[in-house]
């Protein structure tokens, strides 16, 4: 057995699949460990990278520090040579944290002073330049990203961002310097580093910019960045003849009944689930209706979930428009809202268990830590990508339950019906 090549510590569930996603496709064997595992390392033996799915997106400081040092301190006893830390490819965070507070700790605890920051994912439209974040072209702040029911983002400067949550100093690793390629970038990063910056943000439009950069980096015992800069570390391994020979077979899954459970209010979310329900049985959660009945709404669903649908694949969402979830989060609160729904979803993935249901697809990342935390699953296998950074995944050990975990703006508009044909 030889030891990972890389640990993966991703701030959220759906993160930790996009990730293993990006190391899978450049070649590299990926397992996803819900949480820091109290499992027998040897179900993940062969993995060539471990990547610990935490929710610790949103949670207290304080919280996400714990889990994302316990995280690391499970990676090193694996042995991992090098380690990243995942979070969001639209850098979701609050003036608090928790991307710069865990950053800190991880590079506290290894010792280090130095490390490279760059959320870009060029496949999904993703892109830092000037160290301003790009989505779809618009800057971050004027992204549907800005109305975010729990990180809005309302400033696209990283710089300026990762400031507020760091007392370690933010610097820039222009596009100029990238564009000149590994040795000049790795000039620039010695350069930041001695001018006492702990964190460089790294510009990066394409890419061929995130390769440059993985190889300009490569010496760092952390990088962090979003599931782009993980995919391109991945590769330079590949191209080291680091990896070990691929073993097994491919996973496969025959589909009972597929359920499609929806807490994601993103803009590309929303045309997902509008044009599934055209064509689908539906059902859409009332958040105030729920606050008043909690036990009833998912009694009630449960009941629509057992009706005869003739085979068909069902879906519940709660995903709704900004104006819409801003008010229910005026009269519930935000975090009661979000925890109602979290709830609801996560009882419907256990319930659907005995309603025959094999095949789960989770949007959001929030949501997708609650329903698999809830479903008890400890780890992930890596099966096809449906669109870029969202994986089939089949629950291990059993390969039973198979689970996609969408990110909230990922996925083409028909992304529900495109995976379920991957097992057809
Ligand atoms: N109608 C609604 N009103 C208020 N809050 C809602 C509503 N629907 C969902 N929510 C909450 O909003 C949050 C959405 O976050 P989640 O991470 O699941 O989706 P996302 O942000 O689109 O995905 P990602 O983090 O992958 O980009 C969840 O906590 C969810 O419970
Ligand atoms: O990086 C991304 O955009 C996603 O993996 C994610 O973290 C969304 O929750």
């Amino acid at each position: 057995m030889t030891a990972p090549l890389l640990g993966v510590i991703a701030d959220d569930f759906t993160g930790a699949t996009d990730a293993a996603n990006m190391l899978a496709r450049v070649g590299l064997s990926a397992a996803v460990l819900i949480g820091v595992p109290a499992l027998d390392a040897e179900l993940v033996s062969h993995a060539d990278a471990l990547v610990v799915a935490l929710k610790s997106r949103t949670v207290p400081v304080a919280g996400a520090v714990t889990d994302s040092l316990a995280a690391l301190a499970w990676l090193r006893t694996q042995g991992c040579g090098q380690f990243y830390f995942k979070y969001c490819s639209t850098f979701d965070s609050t003036p608090h944290g928790n991307i710069g507070p865990v950053a800190d700790a991880l590079l506290d605890a290894l010792g280090e002073t130095f490390t490279v920051v760059c959320p870009a994912l060029p496949v999904n439209g993703r892109t830092v330049y000037g160290g301003h974040l790009f989505v779809g072209g618009q800057l971050l702040s004027d992204s549907p990203m800005r109305d975010h029911p729990l990180t809005p983002m309302t400033d696209a400067n990283l710089l300026r961002v990762l400031a507020q949550q760091t007392s370690r100093r933010v610097g820039l690793a222009d596009a100029a310097g990238v564009e000149r390629g590994e040795e000049a970038l790795r000039g620039q990063l010695a350069r930041l580093r001695a001018e006492g910056v702990g964190y460089a943000v790294v510009d990066a439009t394409n890419d061929a910019h995130l390769r440059t950069l993985a190889r300009a980096a490569s010496h760092l015992k952390l990088l962090t960045g979003g599931s782009g800069l993980a995919g391109a570390l991945g590769e330079d391994y590949r191209m080291g003849g680091q990896l070990a020979p691929v073993s097994g077979t491919a996973p496969r899954h025959v589909i009972s009944r597929a359920l499609i459970l929806s807490g994601s209010c993103s803009a590309a979310t929303r045309a997902q689930v509008a044009q599934f329900a055209a064509q689908h049985p539906a059902f859409t959660i009332d958040p105030l209706a729920l606050s008043r009945d909690p036990a009833g709404t998912l009694a009630q669903i449960v009941d629509w979930l057992k009706q005869d649908w003739g085979g068909q694949s069902l879906l519940v969402s709660s995903s709704a428009p900004s104006d819409q979830v801003k008010e229910v989060q005026r009269l519930l609160g935000t975090e009661r809202a979000a925890s109602l729904i979290e709830e609801l979803l996560s009882d419907l993935a256990v319930a659907s268990g005995d309603l025959d249901f094999n095949t789960l697809v989770v949007a959001g990342g929030e949501t997708s830590g609650a329903v698999v935390g809830a479903l008890g699953v400890q780890a992930l296998e890596v099966g096809p990508e449906i669109d870029p950074g969202v994986p089939w995944t089949l629950a291990l050990p059993e390969r039973r339950l198979a689970l996609a975990l969408k990110s909230g703006n990922f996925g083409t508009p028909d992304f529900f019906e495109k995976a379920l044909r991957v097992w057809a």
